[in-house]
């Protein structure tokens, strides 16, 4: 196996850790594969791959998610220091409607998350100079873009840290109302 797949507790999101091969040279290993993940079901193509580079620990970034059809696959890699990724399922129905999962990933552990459609995505930086790669099943599309408010009560996500540094929207997405049912993602 190239990599170690981990189910996490809520249903199509995934723990990926690949398999590094060592020698006097260095590490060598793989970011995706096509074959190695259709063994976990996943076979859609990516669209884009895109790059964020954050200067400051205590960085947040989120929570982000685009409306169906524009609806997403992402899988997310730490390169250089250290995140918490956080995601929220926002799947309509879904009997873990609204649940968290937050794991450490970075460059050292080289943990990836395979985050499926109907999921709000976000991370905060645990170390200054810190970057991350995605890959994206979708085109980035303005028009479909929605967030969470990362520190939306109703969330209770525990960040490590008072963000040092939010972007303007992600400090005023609206808070969730009570009928917020989330979005239909067909499976
Ligand atoms: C995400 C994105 C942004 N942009 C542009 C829009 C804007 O002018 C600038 C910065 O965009 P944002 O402020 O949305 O960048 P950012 O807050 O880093 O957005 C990212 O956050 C994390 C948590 C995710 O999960 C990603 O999918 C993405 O939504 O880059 C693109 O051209 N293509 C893209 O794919």
């Amino acid at each position: 196996m190239l990599f170690e797949f981990e189910h996490t507790l809520l249903s199509n999101l995934w723990l990926i850790t690949p398999k590094p091969f060592q020698d006097e040279r260095g590490l060598f290993f793989r970011f995706f594969c096509k074959k190695e993940f259709e063994k976990i079901g996943f076979s859609k193509e990516f669209a884009q791959l895109n790059h964020s580079i954050n200067k400051l620990k205590g960085t947040i970034r989120g929570m982000h998610y685009q409306e169906p059809p524009f609806a997403e696959t992402k899988l997310v890699r730490c390169i250089k220091g250290k995140i918490l990724d956080v995601v929220v399922d926002i799947r309509q129905n879904s009997p873990t409607f609204l649940q968290h999962y937050a794991v450490e990933l970075s460059a050292e552990n080289k943990r990836m998350l395979l985050i499926p459609e109907g999921f709000a995505h976000g991370f905060q930086t645990l170390e200054d100079d810190t970057e991350i790669l995605y890959h994206h099943t979708n085109f980035y599309t303005p028009s479909a873009e929605r967030g969470l408010r990362y520190n939306d009560l109703m969330l209770n996500i525990s960040w490590i840290m008072l963000p040092t540094a939010i972007s303007e929207r992600d400090a005023n997405f609206p808070l969730l109302s009570k009928d917020f049912k989330g979005i239909f993602i067909e499976n």
